[in-house]
């Protein structure tokens, strides 16, 4: 038996053993430093090394407000946490707070702005988008936050008085620059495109169509915003880009990002059709299961003028498409000058025409179906007029024309549109009011808009039935949209997205950790480094008796 000594003097505590200042204390105090060193070296080291490979290199497209407000491609950091322009910068990244170069920078995402002006052939509309400047080749990102309809006509109405089409969108770019932070406007990109109007000024009188172009050209590059031009595009890239503007805004880009637009021919059913309906022209763009295209320009584009008024015998010219009770009077001189109509030119013996109403539906739509023939086609299907269409696919958005007249009929009811012949009858008995009953309903409808709704219906379901095909069973593949979001459904947002580059070849590379991972482990990195130095502290600022206690 060991002696117990004296009593309780004789029982020695394990704990206080190692505490009395003999070697074995301090070869552990030496261990635990060293394994706490090396945690928080361990530690520090990983923080640096998931910030630096998630922030490096900085994605290309990363932009960030600047004091001034002048080069926002640049990195550039702002210092104070504030950013002058108020809601302009919406956004501070705690990430960069951490491992800015400054150590308290604020790293602020700017908003950027687009704007396009749209110059139809009955009026021109300014567009203003806006996206987050970090996420411009993000999908969806792009939104529209204003719209100015410019007054007077098209800028093709001002053939006669050149120099005054560029004055003629003053107002609507002074809207713009109230409505864009003036530290913005220097880099806002101003791009407008002419559509059918300037395209028929053009093959009437290219000179008049030039001196139009030059002259909201100078109007555009006086503005302060950064002029990219003013040109006439093509009715392919109308229906192009409006096809794009729909899908973008419909997300039917986002699941595999932008390479699904790049692709989209592989993935047929995913992407919606467009339908653009102006006032001299019209569009047609989807995706067709026939890869193989019959005609290069697989796009149609025609003219919607025609009507042909060789029948004439008097002045008097009975029209089934106005209502009856409606006349209208117009010059035979400003009739035949458009070059639509130029070829149908004839000897009258008066110098006006006028028109009287006989609101009669099937009538109109007999006469406008004979602008579709139907009776050549080079290629395997036709819509008409020698047009190449291959079958139809899928859903369409229609807009433009097409969304406006329907929704005066309310016609587009979603998500359950109307059958076709709910469609045909409600325009048939919209024809056969009488004008001035019409007008008493609709008083607060411009009358130039009114007395045409009839015609314009007849007209869409003549070239949509007879031209393009659609029959009561796809009838309902066809959603008329006015807006998609907050944004028009038209062109005009696709040529930005194309013009700005936000069509990338490549699906963006994103940075290696998604975001909820990389605060995660910086988190848990923290949390190991906080850890260990409060275990540090504890074991030697802590009264000897926790130390004990802890050792
Ligand atoms: O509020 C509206 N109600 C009815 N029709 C409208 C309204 N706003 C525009 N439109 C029509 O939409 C069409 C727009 O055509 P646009 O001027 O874009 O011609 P384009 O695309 O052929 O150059 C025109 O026929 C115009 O009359
Ligand atoms: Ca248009």
């Amino acid at each position: 038996m060991d002696d117990p000594g004296d009593g309780k003097n004789a029982v020695v505590h394990p704990i206080s053993q190692q505490c009395d200042g003999t070697k074995p204390k301090m070869s552990s105090t030496r261990m635990i430093l060293l394994i706490l060193g090396f945690l928080s070296t361990l530690a520090v080291v990983a923080l640096i090394a998931v910030a630096v490979t998630q922030n490096q290199p900085l994605p290309k497209n990363i932009k960030f407000c600047t004091e001034k407000g002048s080069d926002t491609r640049s990195h550039s950091w702002q210092t104070d946490g504030l950013c002058e322009s108020g809601p302009l910068c919406v956004m501070a990244s705690t990430h960069w707070v951490w491992f800015g170069a400054s150590g308290v920078a604020w790293a602020l995402f700017c908003q950027q702005y687009g704007i396009v002006l749209d110059a139809g052939s009955s009026h021109t509309n300014l567009y203003v988008y806006e996206w987050p400047a970090e996420k411009e080749n993000d999908t969806g990102v792009v939104k529209q936050v204003e719209v100015c309809k410019v007054e007077g006509p098209g800028i093709s109405g001002y053939s006669h008085a050149t120099e005054k089409a560029g004055p003629s969108l003053a107002q609507c770019l002074q809207q713009a620059k109230e409505v864009i932070p003036s530290a913005q406007h220097k880099e806002t990109p101003v791009y407008l495109g002419a559509t059918a109007g300037m395209r028929l000024l053009r093959l009437q009188n290219e000179s008049a169509a030039d001196k139009v172009l030059s002259s909201v050209g100078n109007t555009l590059r006086s503005a302060p915003f950064n002029f990219q031009g003013a040109r006439i595009i093509t009715g392919q890239e109308e229906g192009a880009y409006g096809w794009i503007t729909i899908n973008y805004l419909l997300g039917n880009f986002k699941q595999s990002g932008w390479k699904k637009l790049l692709h989209s021919l592989k993935s047929l059913s995913e992407t919606s059709g467009a339908l653009d309906l102006g006032g001299a022209s019209t569009q047609i763009t989807f995706v067709s299961k026939d890869l193989s295209s019959e005609s290069p320009e697989n796009q149609l584009y025609f003219r919607l003028y025609g009507k042909d008024y060789q029948t004439m015998e008097n002045s008097d010219l009975p029209d089934p498409c106005f209502h009856k009770g409606y006349e209208r009077t117009i010059n035979i001189s400003d009739f035949f000058k458009n070059p639509c109509t130029s070829d149908k030119k004839k000897q009258l013996p008066f110098s006006q025409l006028y028109i009287k109403g006989e609101g009669d539906y099937q009538k109109c739509r007999e006469s406008i179906q004979k602008l579709f023939n139907k009776s050549i086609c080079p290629y395997s299907s036709c819509s008409f007029n020698e047009i190449y269409l291959p079958p139809l696919q899928g859903d369409f958005g229609a807009f433009s024309a097409f969304y406006f007249v329907m929704n005066f009929l309310n016609l587009t009811s979603e998500p359950n549109p109307f059958a076709l012949n709910k469609v045909t009858s409600t325009i048939e008995s919209f024809c056969a009011q009488p004008w001035q009953e019409v007008k008493r309903a609709y008083h607060h409808i411009k009358e130039k808009y009114l007395s045409e709704y009839c015609f314009s219906g007849a007209y869409i379901l003549s070239l949509l039935e007879n031209g393009y095909g659609f029959t009561e069973n796809n009838w309902q593949m066809i959603h008329f949209l006015g807006k998609i979001g907050s944004s028009d459904a038209g062109w005009t947002l696709g040529y930005m997205l194309n013009l700005t580059n936000m069509i990338p070849a490549e699906e963006p590379a994103g940075p290696p950790l998604s975001h909820g991972s990389y605060v995660g482990l910086m988190v848990l990195c923290s949390l190991v480094l906080v850890s260990v130095l409060l275990f540090a502290w504890l074991l030697f600022h802590k009264p000897k008796c926790l130390q004990k206690g802890i050792v």
